[in-house]
């Protein structure tokens, strides 16, 4: 039995000064929240930060409009009853995936909830956190209890958080009185015949945390935090009055606590305490011990010596286990909607998909957007995470194959080619000029829509190309400028893996050459069929004036173009996107002394993010998400959606389905979308906010006057404004570049345009008048950094122009 008084806490903002200034309010262990004055980020933080109530309801009033993913965050926030009014929203939960008996439904006089705590919450018992008091605590649980014994003292069991006995002892009606007054351990001392406070006397005080009642209401339980020196409960100093605890998790987490305080300095414990990269590599290593472990002891074993290096991490972090299990309970609680239930009505009846069967990534499943609430901050951070492997595995693999090829050259390349593309080929260059068979297949179509492409490109780059030498006098005589060059040699990657892109050749070959670069190395896979690349590639190569195509892919092509090869130029830059390994290679060779090679920047899977309001047509948004989908299983679709309506988002999930089976790539689609979300915001700020947050590559506007809020966006590659601007007119024909920042480094980032085919080179002349105005200043700030070269450099000239005198120090 729960502790008879439910707290109802029914203003959001409220909710942390009324814990505050009502600690004891927290003993009942249990609260109900006002979800219609509620918001999701509240309930949220309630949960996490008030561990005392570990049972949070969450009141659904009839009267109140709440939007089915509203209701599911709720629930995933922590909630883990919900209490309605009738039977039919009951069902209307129960469709949208929440179990029955986390429903409680108002039966006149109680809600009977069945969930963990067996109870009937009596509405008169149901009090408003704000104007409840002590006294009512204690004689709502006073007049609750029964007792049977003569001297009508009620048996308390007394336990520490994790629920662990420390010992019995027995309360009398006003030592519970006091207890809940003061939250601290005091019960009613029967050999002493009076009022025990614990503590007093040997130090060894006690913080009550939480009351409970057993199931018939004639024992209590008192959850208490030891808080003496020696937090013993025991006369005997020991732990509990049956001794010492086990050591278990628990135990370990409290000796890990104290050596944390004094562990030796030279102590293997203080050197973990001490050194995060060695603890880091710790649990890497016991985390793969343990997944390579096969037999029961192997993996007890390993296990345990994974908890414990964990438990390390969680006390030099400051965390609790207590924290820990709190994450388990949250997570417990967690519900996953149920896909295409609540919706059925809006989906036609003609291509009505199958519900899911297991998982959205089966290949039976709807394929629609995991939908979550912008209130559920949590949720939103997870739905934004890039499914990207982390930096130091994919260097892992890539560093190998650069290291190869950076000392073996043709050999090594000619080898990788061989391993990841299935291509064996005698020479791994095309030079130019290129034999016309490699052109055969190109329709006039082609070179047409390749043309026009190129000429759109040309038009917009040609217009960014700075040619002018920017001069500006700082001071009468000090005359500064600053002129371009192009960077001499560049390397450009053509991707080829999952599909050929000619498109990306021209979106770098153009700007390269409206730039005036020296010399224009393309590298893209060669197909398996013939070991060549694709005509339409070779057609831009000429048009551009590239002097060889290297005929590989991935790290290696990478590398053979930061270093150069036998046949292979080395080039200054590397530009162009690409799957994992080569925007890890072009990472690696940049940090490279060595390579003495820059690179455009990290543009690796694909990426839009769709904002969409009420107004934007559901087939156009699902076809822009779902053509950058169709990229690769490591590309990311976002929707964010502004106020939109059920029916709408309904519209959008049929529109992505039906087009995604149609499609030719829906393998690749899928698998896409298994890790895209839609966020609901309800307003524009709010869809901007985010957006900015997760700085996409592509973002796309279909809102109502959506030129209007262009100014609003701060970070991304490249913007698609209104509803008949699709993301495919950038990737090929518009003018703009599609080479474009992704992983979110459109903060730091600008897509590739002409200046990234430039450097600039400042320059500088000085008149004696300019001396004059200067060069005092010059001296006064290389003195104080002790440079006494710099400084003689300005006086040898003052004093010989008569600046300065002969003994000028
Ligand atoms: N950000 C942008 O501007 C932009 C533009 C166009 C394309 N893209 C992205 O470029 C990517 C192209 O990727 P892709 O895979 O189709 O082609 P890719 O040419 O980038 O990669 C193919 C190469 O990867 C290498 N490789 C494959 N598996 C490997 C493994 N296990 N170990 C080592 N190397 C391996 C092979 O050498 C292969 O040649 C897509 O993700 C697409 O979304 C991005
Ligand atoms: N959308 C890609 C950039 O992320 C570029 C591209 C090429 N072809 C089709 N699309
Ligand atoms: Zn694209």
């Amino acid at each position: 039995m729960v502790f008879p008084i439910l707290p109802f806490f029914t203003n959001g903002k409220d909710l942390r000064s009324v814990v505050e200034v009502k600690p004891f309010i927290s003993l009942s262990g249990q609260a109900l929240l006002d979800l219609s004055q509620i918001e999701i980020a509240e309930a949220a933080a309630f949960v996490e930060e008030n561990t005392a109530f570990k049972f949070v309801c969450g009141l659904l009033k009839s009267d109140h409009q709440i939007s089915d993913n509203d209701i599911i965050s709720f629930v995933n926030s922590g909630i883990a009853v919900l209490f309605v009014a009738n039977e039919t929203e009951a069902t209307r939960l129960q469709d949208l995936g929440i179990p029955k008996e986390r429903v409680a439904v108002d039966s006149g006089s109680a809600y009977a909830s069945r969930f963990e705590v067996v109870q009937d919450f009596q509405k008169d018992l149901i009090i408003d956190a704000g104007s409840l008091t002590e006294t009512q605590m204690a004689q709502s649980l006073i007049s609750t209890l029964r007792t049977d014994r003569a001297d009508k003292l009620y048996t308390t069991l007394v336990v520490d958080s994790y629920e662990r006995c420390l010992g019995l002892v027995y309360s009398s009606e006003e030592s519970i009185k006091l207890a809940i007054q003061k939250q601290v351990g005091i019960y009613y001392s029967r050999s002493r015949n009076e009022i025990w406070e614990k503590g007093l006397t040997s130090g060894n005080t006690q913080k009550l945390v939480n009351i409970r009642l057993d199931c018939d209401g004639d024992a209590l339980k008192f959850v208490v935090v030891q808080e003496g020196k020696k937090s013993d409960f025991c006369h005997l100093n020991t732990a509990s009055c049956y001794g010492e605890f086990q050591s278990g998790l628990v135990g370990l987490e409290q000796l890990l606590r104290q050596r944390f305080e004094n562990a030796p300095e030279k102590s293997y414990t203080r050197r973990l305490f001490n050194d995060p990269d060695l603890l880091t590599a710790k649990i890497k290593e016991e985390a793969e011990e343990l997944t390579e472990a096969n037999t029961k002891s192997e993996i007890s074993w390993e296990a345990a010596d994974l908890f414990y290096f964990a438990m390390v991490k969680l006390v030099a972090s400051g965390v609790s286990l207590e924290a820990v299990e709190r994450n388990l309970h949250i997570k417990h609680l967690k519900v996953t909607r149920r896909q295409g239930d609540a919706k059925a009505k809006f989906i036609k009846q003609e291509t009505k998909p199958q519900p899911a069967q297991e998982t959205e990534s089966s290949l039976s499943g709807l394929i629609n957007l995991a939908v979550v609430s912008g209130k559920d901050k949590k949720g939103v951070e997870a739905a934004l995470e890039r499914p990207i492997q982390r930096t130091s595995e994919i260097m892992h693999l890539v560093n190998p194959i650069v290291e190869k090829v950076k000392s073996e050259g043709n050999k090594a390349l000619i080898e990788f080619t061989n391993k990841f593309d299935g291509v064996k080929l005698e020479n791994p260059v095309l030079e130019a000029p290129f034999p016309e068979e490699y052109l055969e297949g190109l329709t006039q179509e082609m070179r047409d829509a390749l043309d026009l492409s190129i000429e759109n490109v040309r038009k917009f780059h040609d217009a960014q190309l700075q040619k002018e030498v920017l001069q500006v006098e700082t001071q009468p005589g000090v005359l500064c400028s600053r002129f371009p060059r192009p960077i001499e040699k560049v390397g450009l990657y053509i991707p080829g893996g999952t599909a050929v892109l000619p498109s990306t050749a021209l979106m770098l070959g153009v700007p390269a050459r409206v730039a005036q670069c020296k010399e224009i190395v393309f590298a893209s896979p060669p197909r398996k069929s013939d070991g060549r690349v694709s005509p339409e590639v070779v057609y831009v190569a000429q048009k551009v004036g590239a002097s060889k195509i290297v005929l590989a892919g991935g790290a290696q092509a990478v590398a053979a173009m930061a270093y150069g090869t036998e046949t292979i130029p080395k080039v200054d830059k590397i530009l162009g996107p690409g799957n994992q390994f080569v925007t890890a290679a072009k990472m690696y060779v940049q940090n490279d002394t060595q390579a003495l090679c820059s690179i455009d920047m990290p543009a690796g899977p694909s990426e839009v993010l769709v904002v969409a309001d009420e107004h934007a047509d559901a087939d156009f948004v699902a076809s822009d998400l779902l053509s950058q989908a169709e990229h690769g299983i490591d590309s990311q679709v976002i929707l964010v959606g502004v106020s939109l309506s059920e029916q709408k988002i309904a519209e959008i999930q049929n529109a992505l389905h039906e087009q995604a089976l149609k499609l030719p790539r829906v393998d690749i689609v899928r698998k896409c979308i298994a890790h895209s979300s839609a966020v609901l915001c309800d307003s524009y700020e709010e869809a901007f906010d985010m957006s900015n947050d997760y700085a996409p590559e592509h973002l796309i506007l279909q809102i109502k006057d959506a030129a209007d809020y262009v100014p609003l966006v701060f970070n991304a590659g490249s913007v698609f404004v209104g509803a008949y601007t699709p993301e495919s007119c950038g990737d090929y024909s518009s003018g703009t570049n599609h080479t474009l920042p992704t992983y979110g480094y459109a903060r730091q980032y600008s897509g590739v345009n002409t200046g990234t085919f430039q450097k600039f080179i400042t320059a500088q002349s000085v008149t004696p008048e300019g001396l004059e105005n200067i060069g005092r200043a010059v001296m006064t700030v290389a003195k104080v950094e002790g440079l006494d070269a710099h400084r003689n450099a300005i006086k040898i000239r003052m004093q010989k122009l008569g600046q300065l005198p002969e003994n000028f120090q």
